[in-house]
């Protein structure tokens, strides 16, 4: 291609294989146009296949596609993962706590019932227990000893943080479903001009969410397993910072059972938080059924989804988009291996705008 570049402040970015170059103030991030529930949009990709975008909603807009990969596309990256090796996934709240446990005594009576004990473990541990497991925990460690379920003052000076600590990872190491999240993971970083199978996913995903490959080269990319029981509780992708514009979360290999992508307040009014807590309905492992939009997996298909409205003043990185709470259904039959592909930009869009000039290689087009 002949590029005409004219003003240092012009910005050259390609899109499907044609490079055009225009004033930075200029580029903005754009979402695909899901028009409205039950849409489909036809779109070409470069290896000749068509493929159907689908709106399966709105609120949050999430859009469908059927044999987005191909099965032998799906298995190259599970072999890339395994061959990488896959770890126990983390959470935002792992890596995030400081240590402490903090007492959620919601009624102020100084005293901490099982509920109470449960909603303390979910802050610390981030993990869910049954009302039962917190009695078992009070008899094994010897706490409650009048077995009035409820923990005074006096009886839980015995109980200290760090005792709580101890029980629960040792529970967790037994029974690490009562996690938030329980699956295994891995980043993966194809160089795309040795990797072809990755280039041509990078091309596609620019193609379908019609944003420049500069900006797709800075993309995230990451596989995650889930076994029997494997889930994540509702969540959401991104933190202010390290905003994720979107994100493509791609099932790609199920011969499982179970194991739904879902989204709890989906189509909702607004985005109750009462209800969301008091239903549970953040514990998907135990409440999958309560929330009507799930996405079943299935090989090779991909789900779309933007975490963050386009900022009307500088066309970049928005708000966040509340109604994208979301989180995987357990499993209960079989593996689910899902691809999960983060289009990032960050709060500084000429910063952004940098790297995507740095990641501006006409020469890789030509092969
Ligand atoms: O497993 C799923 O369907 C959802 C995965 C997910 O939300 C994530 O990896 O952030
Ligand atoms: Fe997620």
């Amino acid at each position: 291609s002949l590029i005409l570049a004219t003003d240092t402040n012009d910005i050259c970015l390609t899109s499907n294989g044609v490079v055009t170059c225009q004033k930075e103030s200029s580029v903005n991030l754009t979402r695909i146009d899901g028009k409205k529930e039950n849409h489909i949009d036809q779109v070409t990709l470069a290896d000749g296949r068509h493929i159907n975008l689908h709106t399966v909603s709105v609120k949050p807009l999430i859009i469908e596609i059927q044999d987005f990969l191909t099965k032998e596309e799906c298995e190259y990256f599970i072999q890339l993962a395994k061959d990488e090796g896959l770890e126990n996934s983390q959470t935002y709240h792992n890596k995030n706590r400081k240590g402490q446990v903090e007492l959620y005594d919601t009624n102020r009576d100084k005293k901490l019932s099982v509920e109470e004990m449960s909603l303390t473990i979910q802050g610390a541990f981030d993990t869910y227990l049954d009302n039962s497991d917190i009695l078992q925990m009070y008899k094994d460690e010897n706490i409650d000893k009048n077995n009035d379920e409820i923990l005074t003052p006096d009886e839980l000076k015995n109980f200290s943080p760090s005792k709580l600590e101890k029980y629960i990872k040792k529970l967790l190491k037994k029974h690490p479903e009562k996690h938030s999240r329980y699956s295994q993971q891995v980043w993966l970083y194809p160089d795309s001009s040795k990797d072809p199978v990755f280039k041509t996913l990078q091309e596609r995903v620019s193609t379908i969410v019609n944003l420049p490959i500069e900006l797709i080269r800075m993309s995230d990319f990451q596989v995650v397993t889930y076994d029997i029981k494997g889930h994540y509780n509702a969540h959401f992708d991104s933190a202010m910072k390290d905003k994720s514009h979107r994100c493509c979360t791609r099932n790609i290999k199920t011969k499982c059972q179970g194991g739904e992508t879902a989204f709890p307040v989906a189509n909702n009014d607004t985005v109750d938080t009462y209800e969301v807590q008091n239903k549970n309905l953040v514990n998907l492992y135990k409440n999958c059924k309560d929330v009507s939009l799930k996405i079943s997996p299935k090989q090779g298909k991909a789900i779309i989804w933007y975490n963050h409205f386009v900022d009307t003043e500088d066309g970049w990185m928005g708000d966040m988009d509340n109604y994208t709470l979301h989180g995987g259904c357990p499993v209960i039959r079989g593996r689910k291996w899902i691809a999960n592909f983060w289009i990032k930009t960050t709060d500084n869009k000429s910063e952004d705008l940098e790297k995507m000039k740095r990641l501006h290689k006409p020469d890789i087009l030509s092969d």
